[in-house]
């Protein structure tokens, strides 16, 4: 009791008016996203124009998808691999139920998505996952951003930023059945970039601290979490850690979440810039699509790190 160190996951507030790159708020946001990165692979956004209407239309576009028919939110969505497509039932994770939109911040891919679940068209839908995409897609964007200065690779950002291709995701998690509450997604850490999460007022994500403590991260509509994926690691040479989390669902009501999730094209590199004395090279180059099948048939489940199991050096 009392030995425990007290966390605090930085909070960047982008309501600033003068809030761009060079500004003092932006070399602020840069610290801050730094320490958030290094030390819990992760930080909070907290985004005032994102306006409570956004935030009720995304999620009213979740619950337009989970009311769907069993056999039609089972189609198969997509080939590619890490476009993880519909998931529920599992018998590991039972209350847990997602889709992904691959794609999703061009019209091209949500209206792929769109055909197949809703063939006679579905316009509410379309926008809402459309505009928040594009809007959390400028998130990663500036992260990307500040990742390349923090490290002083501002060269860099262009070769990196132009990788991403982005996948949305709807979760929904049912209520436990027991008063203590339970596990409703497992440990892990993601195979992204970035991840970025916004929850809808059920709280449950909880993120491990580098002292193994679990954290709870509470929702609010106008905030978004952050959180470092494996590649991200890689890239970083180490740097930066990828984010262990989980959801534990404790109140009896319908949980619902919704993530924009960056994964690559081609092979990741660690930047040369990044290898030093103080820095010696970690990781063979990655080459994300066969990462991802890696990670998804479960390979590494049972190593420290994933991604150290496929690609440490
Ligand atoms: O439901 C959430 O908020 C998190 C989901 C998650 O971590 C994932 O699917 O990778
Ligand atoms: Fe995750």
């Amino acid at each position: 009791m009392g030995s425990e160190a007290e966390h605090k996951i930085p909070v960047i507030n982008l309501n600033d008016e003068s809030f761009k790159p060079g500004s003092d708020s932006w070399v602020l946001a840069c610290k801050q996203a730094r320490y958030g990165l290094e030390e819990y692979g992760c930080f909070e956004i907290v985004y005032d124009k994102f306006s409570p209407e956004l935030h009720n239309s995304i999620f009213g576009a979740a619950e337009d998808f989970f009311g769907l028919p069993k056999e039609t939110k089972m189609q198969k969505t997509s080939d590619t691999p890490g476009s993880i497509g519909y998931i529920a039932d599992s018998p590991t994770v039972p209350l847990y139920e997602t889709v992904g939109i691959y794609n999703a911040t061009t019209l091209q891919g949500v209206d792929h998505f769109l055909n197949i679940m809703w063939p006679a068209g579905n316009n509410t839908f379309r926008e809402s996952v459309h505009s928040f995409s594009k809007r959390v897609q400028a998130f990663h964007e500036m992260i990307t951003r500040m990742v390349c200065e923090n490290y002083g690779v501002e060269g860099l950002f262009n070769s990196v930023f132009e990788t991403f291709i982005y996948s949305f995701r709807f979760f929904k998690y049912k209520p436990p059945q027991t008063k203590e509450g339970e596990v409703g997604l497992t440990a892990h850490t993601d195979t992204s970039f970035i991840s970025i999460l916004h929850q809808h007022q059920v709280e449950g994500l909880q993120i491990k601290t580098k002292d193994d403590q679990w954290i709870d991260v509470k929702p609010n509509p106008s905030s978004f979490v952050v959180l470092a994926g494996d590649i991200l690691q890689v890239w970083s040479n180490d740097r930066v850690r990828s984010c262990e989390h989980r959801v534990m669902v404790k109140e009896d009501k319908v949980r619902y979440s919704i993530g924009l999730f960056t994964t690559g094209q081609g092979v990741i590199h660690v930047p040369e810039e990044l290898v030093d004395d103080e820095h010696p090279l970690q990781y063979k180059p990655l080459d994300v699509a066969e990462y991802t099948r890696f990670a998804v048939a479960g390979g590494g489940a049972e190593a420290a790190s994933r991604v150290k199991a496929f690609c440490g050096i």
